[in-house]
């Protein structure tokens, strides 16, 4: 049985803990029936001990199974990771959304893709990277009554992202540290209007309309002072034809995004500019996470 999930970029500039899209590079992992219990890991986090003494899928998975099933059987773990650890690309959303899908499927239960995203709620309190890592495309998406309330839609072809993962990682929870307690009424209103706006023009494709929208006073800034080279990367990409340019989640990966045409000569430059930083495109993962019986 394989699973496969696409990293996301969360938040999108102002739609902070509510937008996020799915990005085709994946996490995959194949899972058999075994005499003993082993893991193989391949691409990133292989030389991470922690991954292989105390893995965060395998206790997510034990924990769903242990429930589904009466049976108590050994599994090979081989995983194939392309996501990148606490850089903001959604590696521990991945995680926990193919480790709940696994256990389903290992057992023969079918999962509706609603269905894992609430399982998935109740492992990361926000959805705007579980939701795209399930559903794929754009998504919008709010917690009411522990349940997600989304809108999904699919990016066209035309559109790539331009990646810029720094050698440092920022973990998630240690960066929701920085931001504050309080704000004022004139950046809420400042993030509602532009979210909104993100928003409308995803949904409208009035792509040109990302250059005014995607701005946010309410945790980017706080977040790249950690790293303030960001800024520059910003800046350059917005300088150098990125339709938009946001901290990736909670960073340290920053996303652009940009019309096909013009992502090759984005990527050099970023590339020229910070050739410490790893620089790459990708398109846009419209499917979400894959499941293979
Ligand atoms: N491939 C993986 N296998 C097991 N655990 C992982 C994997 N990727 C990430 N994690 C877990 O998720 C944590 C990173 O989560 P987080 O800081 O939210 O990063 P990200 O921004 O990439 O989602 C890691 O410290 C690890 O515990
Ligand atoms: N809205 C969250 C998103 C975190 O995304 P990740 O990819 O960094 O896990 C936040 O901004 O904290």
């Amino acid at each position: 049985m394989k699973v496969s999930v696409p990293a996301t970029s969360a938040n999108l500039g102002p739609g902070f803990d509510c937008l996020g899209l799915a990005i085709s590079m994946k996490n995959q992992v194949i899972i058999r029936p075994s005499k003993f219990h082993s893991v193989s890991l391949k691409g990133e986090g292989a030389n991470n001990p922690a991954l292989k003494d105390n893995n965060m899928f395998i206790s997510i998975f034990n924990d769903f199974y242990h429930n589904l099933s009466y049976k108590k059987r050994h599994f090979r773990f081989e995983f194939q990771n392309e996501i990148p650890l606490s850089r903001g690309l959604g590696s521990s959303s991945a995680v926990i959304v193919s480790a709940i899908a696994s256990a389903y499927a290992i057992e023969g239960i079918k999962l509706e893709k609603d269905k894992l995203l609430n399982l998935a709620l109740a492992y990361e309190n926000h959805p705007d990277n579980i939701t795209p890592a399930v559903m794929g495309g754009f998504n919008v998406a709010c917690v009411q009554e522990n349940e997600v309330r989304y809108i999904n839609k699919a990016i066209p072809k035309n559109l790539k992202a331009v990646i810029v993962v720094p050698n440092r990682a920022i973990s998630t929870q240690l960066s929701r540290k920085t931001l504050p307690f309080k704000y004022s009424k004139e950046d809420a209103v400042f993030n509602i209007s532009h979210s909104s706006l993100l928003t409308a023009a995803f949904m409208a494709e009035d792509w040109e309309m990302l250059k005014h929208a995607s701005f946010d006073q309410i945790h980017q800034k706080y977040r790249m002072k950690q790293m303030p080279e960001l800024f520059d990367v910003q800046k350059t990409s917005l300088k150098e034809g990125a339709l938009m340019s946001t901290l990736s989640g909670s960073g340290s990966t920053l996303f652009s995004m940009s019309y096909a045409d013009d992502s090759k000569n984005l990527e050099k430059a970023l590339k020229l500019r910070f050739p410490h930083f790893k620089v790459f495109t990708a398109d846009f993962d419209n499917v979400g996470v894959r499941i293979e019986i």
